[in-house]
Formats: C-alpha cells, sequence, structure tokens
C-alpha cells in the first residue's frame, strides 16, 4: 500500500460518534457507581435517612460486612475508573511499505532476532526450530538478517536440530523469496497452503526435505540424546565436554552461519543467508542467571560484537513467525521520517495457533489485545509484554531520549553485514567471555542497562523504564496475525502464568519503577492508569474473594447486605450489574469474539482472580518478608493426546491437586451450599427473601452457573481431567465448615 505523502505509517482514531456514545455510556456508570458508594455511607452513617430499609435490626449487627460491603465496591469502582483509560481514545495504526519500498536498499537497518528456549522437554527441539526457520524467512535483504537462538537448557539436542535447520535453511529461504511465501513458517505452510500454481514439484521436493528434517529432529528427541556415532561425526559437540547440567557448564557459542567470512554459507541460488548462531550462556549454580532477562542480555551483547543489528525483535521459541511482513511493517514505524524518532518499540499481540472458537482457558485475552492496548496506544504506547516487539538497540540499553538526535546517522551505525576478518573460531572463543556468569558484575546490566532483573515480567518493567525515558511504543494489530504461539491447554498452567504475570506486575507497583511515583511527570497519567489496571491485578484478588463469599454466606443466614428491591437504591445496583455485563459482551462481540466464549472469559476472569492473583499476592507479602523469591516457572508447550483432545472439545482440565484449583472448588462448592440453603428459605418466606435478598440471589446464583462445568468435573466425570478426589475432599469440608461456622456465628 501506498500513500502520497510519503509517511510510512498512519494512525486512525475511531468515529466521533462511537466516541460520544461510549463516552455517555461511562458517564452513566460512574453515576450508578457514586450512588452505590452514596448508599453505604449513608446505610452506614445515617440509617435513619433510609426510610425503606427492612424493618429488622439484624443487618445493623452486621455493620462490619457492610463496612467490607463498602470497602470492597469502593475498589471496584476506582478499578473501573482505571479501566476507562484505555477506552478514551483508541488508535488503529496502518503502514505502508511501498513507501519504504522506495527507499534505497542500503538505507535499511541490520536486524537482529532473539529467539529463546530454556528447555528441550517441554519446549521440544522441532518446535525451537520452526520459529528459527519462521524469522530466517521473513521478506527483507539476508544479509541484514541475524538470528541467534540462545538456548538455557544447553540442548545438544536442540543445537543438533538447529544444525539440521541451517541446512534446510538453504532451500527454504530461496523457495520463499521465488514464490513470495507469505507464511514463513515452514510446518504451518505445508498445513494451511496449496503448492504455487507454476512450482508443485518445488512444493513437494522441499516438503519432502522438511519431513525429513523433522523426523530426524524428532528420533533425537525420542531417543533422549546424541548418539556416539553422531557425536563423531560432528567435532562441533565437543563444546558440550564441560556440560554437567543446564545449570552448570561454560558458555557455549557457535557460528552456524554467516558472520565471519570463514563461516559463509550460500543458499542453492548462490544468494547470501542470514547469519545464524547458537549460544548458550554459561551456567553456575551459585549465580542466579536471571531467567529470560539474563539470556537476552547475553545475546544483546554477544550479537553487538557481530553483526550489531540496529533493530532487535525477541520471539519466544513458542511463537513462530505468521508473516512474511512483519519487519517490513515495523520498520514503517522506527523509519516514518515524522514520528519515527521517538518510537523505542513495535509490540505486535500475542496471538495464539492453538486458541479454539470458545477459547475454553480465555488465552486469547481479547479485551486486552483488541481494545485495551488500543487505547494505550493512544496514550503514549502499549506495554512491552516480551515475545514480538521490535525494539531500538540503543533505547533497550538504556538510552534516554532526545529530540535533536540526527536519525539517518543511527540506522547506518550498525555492522551491515561486513564479513569479519577473525575465523569463526577465533571469534567465539573472544566473545564468549561476554556470556559468562562473571562478566556482569559491577556493571550496570540488568539495571540501567537492558533487560531488568528480578522480576518475573522482565518486559512490563523493561518497557515502563523506557518510557519513562521519555520514549514511546507502538501497538501494530495487523490483519494477518504477526506471530502465532502455542497457549497452555490445560486450567493449571494458565493459572500459573497468570499467577507469574500479576505477581511481577504487583512487584513493579511496589518497585522503583512504580508508575504512581516514578513515572508520575515522566509519562501521561492517563498511561499511569493504564499500567496501574494491570498492577493491581493481584490485589484485585481480595475484593474479589469479598465478593463471592461474604454475599453468599449472609445469604444462608438470611442476612440482607444490598437493598430490597421496592427501595431506588435498588437501581443503580441493578444498572451496574446490566451494564457491566452488557458492555463487556458488546465489545467482545464487536471484537470478533462468540456468545460462548464470552462465557467462558467470564469464568476465567474469576478464576484468575480468586486464584493466581490471589496466591500471587500471598507470595509478594512472603517476598516482603524476605521468605522467598519469584522465580519464572516456564510454561509447558505439550500435553498428552487424551488431555489435547478434551482441550479441543473445550473440556476443562481440573487434573492437578494444587491450592491453585482447591481454591476454586472451594469457592463453587460453598456458594452451592448457599444457594442449597436459600431454597429452604424460599419455603418459609418467599416473598420477603425475594424482596430483601434479590441481589444476593442474583450473584450467588450466577456463581453456581459460572461453576457448571467444574460441578460436572465433581460429580459427572470419569476421565483424568474431572477434579482429583483430594480436592474435592478438601475442598467439601472447607466450605462445609465455613457455612457451618458463619451460622451458628449468626
Ligand atoms: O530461564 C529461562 C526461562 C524462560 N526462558 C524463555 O522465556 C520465554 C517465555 O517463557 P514461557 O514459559 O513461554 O512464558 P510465557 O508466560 O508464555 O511468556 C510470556 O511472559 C513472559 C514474561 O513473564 C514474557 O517474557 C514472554 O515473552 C511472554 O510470552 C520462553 O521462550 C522461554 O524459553 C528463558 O530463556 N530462560
Ligand atoms: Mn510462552
Amino acid at each position: 500500500m501506498r500513500n502520497e505523502g510519503g509517511a510510512l505509517f498512519e494512525s486512525r482514531g475511531i468515529s466521533r460518534s462511537m466516541l460520544i456514545c461510549s463516552r455517555a455510556f461511562a458517564a452513566s456508570t460512574l453515576f450508578a457507581i457514586l450512588s452505590v458508594w452514596l448508599y453505604r455511607f449513608i446505610y452506614l452513617f445515617f440509617p435513619s435517612l433510609l426510610t425503606n430499609t427492612p424493618n429488622d435490626n439484624r443487618s445493623h449487627n452486621h455493620a462490619l460486612a457492610w463496612i467490607g460491603m463498602f470497602a470492597v465496591e469502593v475498589w471496584f469502582g476506582l478499578y473501573w475508573l482505571l479501566t476507562q483509560a484505555a477506552r478514551w481514545k483508541p488508535i488503529y495504526r496502518r503502514t505502508f511499505k511501498d513507501n519504504l519500498s522506495y527507499r534505497d536498499e542500503k538505507e535499511l537497518p541490520g536486524v537482529d532476532i532473539f529467539v529463546c528456549t530454556a528447555d528441550p522437554t517441554i519446549e521440544p527441539p522441532l518446535m525451537v526450530i520452526k520459529t528459527v526457520l519462521s524469522v530466517m524467512a521473513y521478506d527483507y535483504p539476508s544479509e541484514k538478517l541475524s538470528v541467534y537462538l540462545s538456548d538455557d537448557g544447553g540442548s545438544d539436542i536442540t543445537f543438533y536440530a538447529l544444525k539440521l535447520a541451517s541446512a534446510f535453511a538453504q532451500h527454504w529461504i530461496p523457495y520463499c523469496k521465488k514464490f513470495k511465501v507469505q507464511q514463513p513458517c515452514p510446518a504451518a505452510y505445508f498445513n494451511t497452503s496449496a503448492p504455487p500454481p507454476a512450482g508443485s514439484e518445488d512444493w513437494a521436493s522441499i516438503r519432502e526435505l522438511y519431513e525429513e528434517m523433522k523426523n530426524r529432529i524428532e528420533s533425537v528427541t525420542e531417543l533422549g540424546g546424541i548418539s556416539e556415532e553422531l557425536r563423531l561425526e560432528d567435532n562441533e559437540f565437543t563444546q558440550w565436554k564441560s556440560f554437567s547440567s543446564p545449570r552448570d557448564h561454560d558458555t557455549i557459542l557457535h557460528i552456524l552461519i554467516g558472520v565471519s567470512t570463514s563461516r559463509e554459507v550460500k543458499d542453492i541460488d548462490g544468494c547470501t543467508l542470514p547469519n545464524l548462531i547458537y549460544l548458550a550462556r554459561e551456567k553456575r549454580p551459585q549465580h542466579p542467571h536471571n531467567y529470560k532477562a539474563g539470556a537476552m542480555n547475553s545475546l544483546i551483547r554477544v550479537s553487538e560484537n557481530m553483526s550489531n543489528g540496529r533493530i532487535i525483535l525477541n520471539v519466544d521459541c513458542d511463537m513462530y513467525s505468521n508473516s512474511s511482513q512483519s519487519v517490513k511493517d515495523a520498520l514503517c514505524f522506527f523509519m516514518d521520517e515524522e514520528k519515527g524518532n521517538e518510537i523505542a518499540y513495535v509490540q505486535f499481540p500475542q496471538n495464539y495457533e492453538n486458541v479454539t472458537e470458545n477459547d475454553v482457558y480465555a488465552n486469547y485475552m481479547r479485551t486486552i489485545s483488541d481494545v485495551d492496548f488500543h487505547g494505550l496506544d493512544g496514550l503514549g504506547g502499549p506495554l512491552y509484554v516480551g515475545t514480538g516487539c521490535f525494539h531500538r538497540r540503543d533505547t533497550l540499553c538504556g538510552r534516554v531520549f532526545s529530540k535533536d538526535q540526527t536519525k539517518s546517522d543511527y540506522w547506518n551505525k550498525g555492522n551491515n553485514h561486513r564479513y569479519l576478518e577473525e575465523t569463526s573460531y577465533e571469534l567465539e572463543e573472544r566473545l564468549k567471555d561476554l556470556a559468562s556468569c562473571t562478566f556482569e558484575k559491577n556493571t550496570q546490566w540488568g539495571n540501567e542497562m537492558g533487560l531488568k532483573y528480578g522480576c518475573p515480567v522482565e518486559d512490563v518493567i523493561t518497557g515502563l523504564s523506557i518510557k519513562c525515558n521519555g520514549w514511546k511504543s507502538v501497538y501494530y494489530n495487523p490483519e494477518r496475525k504477526g506471530f502465532l504461539g502455542v497457549a497452555p491447554t490445560s486450567l493449571y498452567p494458565t493459572l500459573v502464568q497468570h499467577k507469574r504475570w500479576s505477581e511481577g506486575d504487583v512487584q513493579i507497583l511496589l518497585s522503583k519503577y512504580s508508575p504512581a511515583s516514578y513515572g508520575f511527570g515522566r509519562i501521561n497519567p492517563g498511561l499511569i492508569m493504564g499500567y496501574c489496571v494491570y498492577l493491581l491485578w493481584a490485589p484485585s484478588s481480595l475484593p474479589t474473594l469479598y465478593y463471592c463469599i461474604i454475599p453468599s454466606l449472609h445469604l444462608l443466614s438470611g442476612i440482607h447486605l444490598f437493598p430490597q428491591i421496592s427501595s431506588p437504591w435498588f437501581i443503580p445496583f441493578a444498572y451496574i450489574i446490566f451494564s457491566a455485563y452488557a458492555y463487556s459482551l458488546a465489545e467482545f462481540l464487536w471484537t470478533g469474539g462468540t456468545l460462548l466464549g464470552w462465557w467462558n472469559d467470564q469464568r476465567i476472569w474469576l478464576y484468575k482472580r480468586t486464584s493466581s492473583y490471589f496466591f500471587a499476592l500471598v507470595d509478594t507479602i512472603f517476598s516482603l518478608l524476605k521468605y522467598s523469591n519469584a522465580a519464572f516457572t516456564i510454561t509447558s508447550k505439550i500435553s498428552d493426546q487424551d488431555a489435547y483432545r478434551r482441550y479441543q472439545q473445550d473440556i476443562m482440565d481440573f487434573e492437578t491437586p494444587s491450592p491453585l484449583i482447591t481454591i476454586l472448588v472451594t469457592i463453587a462448592m460453598l456458594n452451592l451450599f448457599c444457594l442449597a440453603g436459600l431454597v429452604k428459605q424460599l419455603l418459609v418466606d418467599y416473598s420477603r427473601t425475594i424482596e430483601t435478598m434479590a441481589v444476593q440471589i442474583i450473584l450467588c446464583s450466577f456463581l453456581v452457573l459460572i461453576n457448571l462445568p467444574l460441578y460436572e468435573a465433581i460429580f459427572l466425570r470419569k476421565d483424568k481431567g474431572k477434579v482429583p478426589s483430594s480436592v474435592t475432599v478438601k475442598s467439601v469440608s472447607l466450605a462445609l465448615l465455613a457455612c457451618t461456622f458463619f451460622t451458628n456465628l449468626n
């Protein structure tokens, strides 16, 4: 697409009328929230003003519960206000790649791509290879692309797979160029694309090569190691001599393609291939390795001494590139004459190849990807959320924004594929030290330079500090998805992943970089609000738990905590319940979701808040008290066949006996008991119960309804994904105990 003015991208807002509608709607919700607060306030402090309260004194004996309700509703109201920032002025971006192509190719910067992997058992080497090949095949001059694989597993199988991939790339990349392949990931390409009209022979032969490589990788993976035979064939495995475990070995650095003249490898058409480098940084048990942040920082240093690309793209091994155009898209932002200068990073959304239509674990995170991030983009740019993000090299290393930097200078600074004079062996030996355990000692790495250490969401905190250095960022969400990943296919890993994220997020709030203090005056106040929505995930578990437990228990004892139906104060409550759900449903459908998908999303929303976020909060408190330290639990990317079948049928898996699951089952059982208790009261005094308890009945019934799949997994299912009986026993006892204790108390 071309744009007359020569601009490389365009940003569009939503229509005025839409904006007015949504703001009017927000104003009405705000009014309802204020009314609810007012009601709670009057009830607690001037009860005589409320003529219409039920004439029992019992509720006044429950001031504590009422104060709790008030506090929770104040929290929810303020939190809602924060979410409105992202709805204030959303923008949508479009690029004009043709305008980029008219430029002199010499002007284009080098791009260094970092792929991270950490464990060959849960991140199978074949998956890693698919990702590597997909980013080697971008529609971009090969001599300007360099791909670095960081292997925190230090696995010789992964290395072997990479070697096979480098040979396959000699065929795959010219093929992609010849047929202008849009899908650069070979596995996905062969699954979804028909042979090109004039190239069915090429298609068949390249597919055969792919299958061959795949089989070889898979058989070595199954064997669990490199055979002696292969090892002898290839002296490159000698670097593994020092390897005793993934946590204890020397640096292994190997240039497979390019960088040095001695490794110049051409493709079958005689053209240059992208550089390809393998790195397993040094690990020692006594040195913390700082997880992905540590891996990225080692790569930043090593690559600086090789290709030194001006742009750095990070992709996780579980996310392949789905579009050959993404590099050019990203460059349209960085290289735009007018605005490119202030852009530090371009974040693509994280989409998944394996989400089902109704997305039972809500992995798509639709509200974040399709609503929030566009809104944050309008306020100065989205969060940096890891994979699928293009960075300027020097902002990632801590450079502060200044208006008078000269543009052209920057892009030409890199080492645009000049082959280095040293042999690859000399280079490897010279640069190994940059990836050693001790290199960062007494330096700013992990602090002012590179990705930050000590936080399980290294990405978010790093992006935030870049923003505080004066830079903007861009969210680019094109029609053809830029990256496709593997989402967790079971409840437990989803909960664990969210626990890690929310724990990291709340740590940022408490850190030096807290947007509420450090960010103040440095970034847009709207953006501060937008950040806080995520940073407050963990604390928001407490009000949610309160709302899921306390009103239901009071329902059981016949104590009302909301206005009765005939009171005018009932209206704001009803309005909020109705409008919140109508709004979120509309937003969900409007961005392409399904009704059932929305319902599933509501369930997972609840599960994350009552489980992941709660445990994240508890762990954060413990680590503040110095009892523990947050670790990075790698998300598993594999599942057995039965489990995968259930996933594809949208049947939830509760199989792991963990407190994360127990708490969910306990809440579900508690609400079931409370609803059962309600039946008794309805039989005694139907109209009075309905009149005074309406909101609590709605709340409790909603919780039971949304937990239907969970009850099924307790009582009806026989498969392996059902709730483990140990969890059921614990949960039922806890729920019964709470109910009995509570009814006796009252
Ligand atoms: O010690 C480690 C641990 C992890 N990783 C890599 O980090 C990436 C992300 O790990 P994963 O287990 O897939 O976590 P996710 O929750 O899926 O990752 C999301 O959240 C992370 C921050 O928590 C971001 O860094 C990621 O980009 C983002 O996709 C993977 O490529 C891992 O191989 C390492 O390189 N070294
Ligand atoms: Mn991942």
